[in-house]
């Protein structure tokens, strides 16, 4: 059956549809430029409300398996592929990319030529989208404030160990969670509308999570958690890194078309080191709101100079909007967790975690 992708501009894209649909399934178009890693994007709480365009032409080889959500479910609204195999190839795949996406209830289309669409999104930026079985324009913006959605909603603690960390949750991946355990650390889930928790808890340290759609849907949070965070050891991340530069007086802005894929290249400014790192979102930091304020910004983006992270001047905060975390892409930036790591000991004057 013939599917459509209609943009917000009336450009359209046919291909073959998963599905017949009453009503047209709305999202943000966005393109994710790695060769794997469809399952960590498809299930990544980040990308809820948005339509993925896979630029990797092949997608669907290795199925789906049991280890590499990001969470319980597809987050997406739809997936935009050329071809999807039928039929994986993987010891561990426990059923095929459609099956999966059926099963989920998420539409999608195949054979559309996404390098045709990734090439209009770059020229006219992400925006508003619809997979529909004909012709039919989207509404002018997306509904917005998904971290509601995407955050949980009861504190909920993992694993006995040390350091005893609070992951403040605005719909965290799962593989963060994954890297804080493997290297030792207990983790208490906070829902970001509970910051105040924290204190209660009293953690070794606090880590903000990723999250979707703009960071100043959580501006009427950014008071309390600033106040939260003016005590602890922090690392944001992506979401994280961006609401702690607006709760300490920065800006954020959003790009035109967005980083997503796992060959972004960053560059540390402490060291001059160039690495690799897995990326995901759409705002940055406006690098210029920082001068009033007493975050440095310490990684930058080498392809478009955009703001990759920060250190705070005086407080033990430090910020990444690149995934150290990894998953899917590069392991090269896994070290910002030892870093944070070390900042905590050095904090607690205690021996080193790292
Ligand atoms: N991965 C994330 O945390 C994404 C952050 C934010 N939603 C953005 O698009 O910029």
């Amino acid at each position: 059956m013939e599917g459509f992708l209609n943009l917000q501009d009336g450009q359209q894209y046919s291909g073959e549809a998963s599905a017949s649909w009453e009503s047209p399934i709305q999202g943000e178009i966005v393109f994710f430029t790695g060769m794997t890693g469809y399952q960590e994007v498809i299930t990544d709480p980040s990308y809820k409300g948005q339509i993925v365009v896979f630029t990797y032409p092949l997608i669907g080889n290795y199925g789906i398996n049991e280890d590499d959500s990001e969470s319980s479910q597809p987050q997406v609204s739809g997936v935009v592929m050329l071809h999807c195999a039928e039929i994986p190839s993987h010891y561990k795949a426990t059923s095929s990319l459609k099956d999966y996406l059926n099963h989920h209830g998420i539409p999608f289309l195949t054979g559309v030529d996404t390098r045709e669409v990734t090439k209009a999104i770059r020229n006219g930026g992400t925006r508003q989208a619809v997979i529909a079985n004909k012709l039919c324009l989207p509404a002018e913006a997306d509904q917005g404030g998904f971290i509601f959605e995407a955050s949980g909603e009861k504190l909920k603690t993992f694993g006995k160990g040390t350091p005893h960390l609070a992951l403040v949750d605005f719909g965290y991946k799962q593989s963060i969670m994954t890297a804080l355990m493997e290297k030792g650390a207990s983790v208490t889930v906070v829902p970001f509308q509970d910051i105040h928790k924290i204190m209660e808890l009293q953690p070794d340290g606090i880590v903000l999570s990723n999250g979707p759609g703009d960071p100043k849907d959580a501006v009427a949070y950014l008071p309390k958690l600033k106040n939260v965070l003016d005590q602890f050891p922090t690392l944001g991340i992506c979401y994280g890194h961006q609401v702690i530069a607006l709760a300490y007086g920065g800006d954020t802005n959003k790009l035109s078309f967005g980083h997503r894929g796992a060959n972004h290249p960053v560059k540390d400014l402490e060291t001059g080191r160039v690495f690799l790192t897995s990326q995901n979102h759409n705002y940055v930091v406006a690098e210029e709101s920082l001068s009033q304020t007493e975050l440095i910004n310490r990684f930058y983006n080498v392809n478009d100079s955009s703001v990759e992270g920060l250190n705070h001047l005086h407080k033990p905060i430090i910020t990444a909007q690149f995934h150290p975390e990894a998953k899917p892409g590069p392991e090269d930036a896994g070290w910002i967790f030892d870093d944070f790591f070390t900042l905590i000991s050095l904090e607690k004057g205690e021996k080193i975690y790292a």
